[in-house]
């Protein structure tokens, strides 16, 4: 039987309603809207869609949205002070620079610069230790968006045997945290894993983050597994995931479409997180 189709739209519409209702009562109770920034450098197509995608999400929510652009020749110095400028703005709770960046800026530099309260993208040191201590606080969005999906979907991870295929900062290394802290037992596994194929099709659930396109085949999947795929390929002109979904789908017991599975949810986490920063940032 065909594995049942998780569909990220519909669950980040959902995804969408709760935090726009938290937000109100927010505003209700403190009489201030979360601010968001947003930081783009540069004229990267797929980057300005996202960061309008993420002005125009955060208009419909109630929270205030502001975008800088700044042109390709800025210096990491003028970024870095921009950055210093919104991180003693009050009015500003989240801040955000669009990856990637021109490649004369060291992005882990300024991502570092920006103040772990105000990291709505959940990359800063200190929010990287916190989750792994098991504190979530500001969490990054996309490993984040998969937990919420699931939860909203009404499945639980617990006991379960995870399998997170990839181990980037970004998405991998917090996933594992994210489902470990909910009590699957999972292993970690990359390009370098021996026997990649039979460690993949232990996974009660499969999370696809290595960025190859269609990377994940029908025979490294468990019959009936939940498959998260994560990636986000663009092959010629059309967008692939890590799955080759069609094969994938006929073993799968779930799967996420790619478009239209975990990628929605990124921006429902991010306007989740900057609710949460302004809490966090009310708190101090
Ligand atoms: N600072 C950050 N930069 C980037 C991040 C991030 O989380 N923080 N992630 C990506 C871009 N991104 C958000 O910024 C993002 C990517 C994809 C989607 C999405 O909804 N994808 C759709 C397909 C969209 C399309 O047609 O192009 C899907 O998967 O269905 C949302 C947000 C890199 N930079």
């Amino acid at each position: 039987m065909a594995a049942q189709i998780l569909d990220g739209k519909k669950i980040a519409e959902q995804l969408t309603e709760i935090v726009k209702r938290d937000v109100a009562k927010f505003e209700a109770a403190r009489s201030i809207k979360p601010g968001l920034t947003v930081i783009i450098v540069g004229e990267n197509p797929a980057s300005k869609v996202y960061v309008n995608r993420k002005h125009k999400a955060c208009e419909e929510l109630g929270i205030a949205s502001e975008v800088v652009r700044l042109p390709e020749t800025t210096s990491e110095e003028q970024l870095l002070q921009e950055i210093d400028r919104l991180n003693s703005d009050n009015r500003v709770h989240g801040i955000l620079v669009q990856l990637p960046l021109p490649k004369h800026i060291n992005s882990e530099l300024v991502l570092e610069r920006i103040s772990p309260l105000k990291d709505v993208d959940g990359f800063h040191p200190v929010n990287v230790g916190n989750l792994t201590i098991g504190k979530e606080g500001l969490v990054p969005c996309t490993p984040y968006g998969v937990i919420k999906m699931l939860e909203i979907s009404g499945i639980s991870v617990e006991g379960k045997r995870a399998v997170v295929l990839g181990r980037s900062n970004i998405v991998g290394k917090p996933m594992t945290m994210l489902l470990m802290s909910r009590n699957a037992t999972v292993t970690v596994c990359h390009s370098r894993t021996k026997d990649l194929a039979a460690v993949c099709r232990e996974g009660d659930i499969l999370v696809a983050a290595i960025g190859k396109p269609e990377f994940v085949t029908k025979d490294m999947v468990k019959p009936g597994a939940i498959v998260i795929d994560v990636g986000i390929n663009r092959v010629g002109d059309k967008l692939v995931g890590d799955v080759k979904f069609d094969e994938v789908q006929e073993v799968a017991g779930y799967i996420t479409p790619v478009p239209g599975g975990v990628g929605p949810l990124t921006i429902g986490m991010l306007l989740h997180n900057t609710l949460k920063a302004a809490e966090l940032q009310l708190e101090k």
